[in-house]
């Protein structure tokens, strides 16, 4: 069985970004995680430098590769800190100055390069876990590609990845010649899960710059085609990892969904406040879950106070997207792998999702105007 400290020696032989010093001790390797005879690791580096080291990177995986009982290694360059969390990070390396740490706008203007071929990327974030964040991103994905975009979508959620679940996919991404994964396609779309890459356990043990560096490959190392929109299924919550990827991901806007209880819009507040402190505007509020109609008598009952969201949105100057209510069909169709929206194109189910589909539709065709140079006004 394949050990840290197997790799560990294998690494050794690798001389690190310096050129000299080895690998383990540059302070630049993250965790390793090993995994059924697979390995990742990423490299912490100087972005500028990147091409430069890729051949240290490319010595790395094939030093590790060579170890007797290692099916496949994933070795990534990441802009990250190596790891070690926050001390890692501060710590001057030795015999070098202390460095000022940019801010988070520094280091999202750095570390967010465009992916090839994808138009625009959008999060599907909530403050909290269980709100249907999967379930909407899923279901949203595919009403946007109703409206005749082309559409991927990423499962970045590293705490529990459901997209294989939501989409019926149980194939594995294949690796091409040109080590691209070539993702699985379901219903005319692309999916990418972080839970192809790893099992379920392992992917809890992902922090920091582990999981940075596997979603940036699962975002440059996808042959994603040309897109439209790719969706990202963010981890649920607004802590570091969250942040991170925020940071990270270069986001043409964001999604929050939330319940109406009051609690998860609290939540919800922090994941408006946290994208909107990496500059990634936030495309609007989904309730989820926002009323109950009874499947046997179809009257409907507002559980948790119907329109929390509306109002919140209004009161803090965000787009209110639209309403999904609770109904098992919506549960029990996502749990068989044949989403709503899919399963009964013409229901009212999928009818809440293309209105919500509509909306970021032409809040990112805004978003795209944004960015195009001023129209020249000419006065004559
Ligand atoms: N509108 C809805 N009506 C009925 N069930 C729903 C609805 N939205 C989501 N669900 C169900 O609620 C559960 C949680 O949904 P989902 O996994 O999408 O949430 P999540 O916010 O992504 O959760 P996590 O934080 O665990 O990633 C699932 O069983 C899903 O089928």
């Amino acid at each position: 069985m394949i050990t840290n400290e197997h790799v560990l020696a294998a690494l050794a032989q690798v001389a690190g970004p310096d050129g000299t010093t080895p690998l383990p001790r540059s302070g630049t390797l993250s965790d390793i995680v090993v995994t059924n005879g697979k390995v990742y690791f990423s490299i912490g580096i100087d972005p500028t430098r990147a091409a430069e080291l890729e051949p240290m990177r490319a010595a790395a995986e094939r030093a590790v590769k060579a170890l007797a009982g290692v099916d496949a290694v994933v070795a990534t360059l990441t802009a990250e800190a190596p790891a070690g969390g926050r001390a890692a990070r501060t710590a001057p390396a030795p015999g070098r100055p202390a460095q000022a740490q940019p801010g988070p706008r520094a280091t999202a203007a750095r570390a967010r390069t465009e992916v090839p071929g994808v138009k625009q990327i959008i999060a599907v974030a909530s403050g909290k876990g269980g709100v249907g964040k999967s379930t909407t991103a899923c279901n949203l994905a595919l009403a946007l590609a109703r409206t005749g975009l082309s559409v991927g979508v990423l499962d970045a959620d590293v705490y529990g990845p459901s997209m294989p679940r939501l989409f019926g996919i149980s194939s594995k991404p294949e690796l091409g010649d040109d080590r691209m994964l070539r993702p699985p396609e379901r219903f005319g779309l692309k999916v990418m899960s972080i839970g192809f890459l790893v099992e379920d356990e392992a992917a809890i043990i992902w922090r920091g710059p582990m999981v940075m560096s596997a979603l940036q490959q699962l975002l440059r190392e996808v042959a994603w085609g040309a897109l439209d929109v790719l969706v990202v299924d963010m981890p649920p919550g607004t802590g570091d990892a969250q942040l991170t990827m925020a940071q990270n991901v270069p986001l043409a806007g964001a999604v929050i969904v939330s319940t109406p209880q009051d609690l998860a819009l609290i939540d919800a507040r922090r994941g408006i406040a946290m994208f909107r402190k990496v500059d990634v505007p936030v495309l609007g509020i989904v309730e989820n879950m926002s009323t109950f109609i009874c499947p046997a008598c179809g009257t409907r009952s507002d559980i948790f106070g119907h329109g929390g969201a509306r109002h919140e949105a209004e009161r803090i100057g965000v787009p209110f997207l639209g309403e999904v209510p609770l109904h098992i069909r919506i549960r029990e169709l996502s749990d068989s792998g044949e989403p709503v929206v899919v399963a009964d194109p013409d229901g009212p189910h999928a009818r809440a999702y293309d209105a919500i589909a509509h909306q970021v539709a032409s809040a990112l065709a805004g978003e795209a105007a944004g960015r195009r140079a001023p129209p020249r006004i000419v006065i004559e």
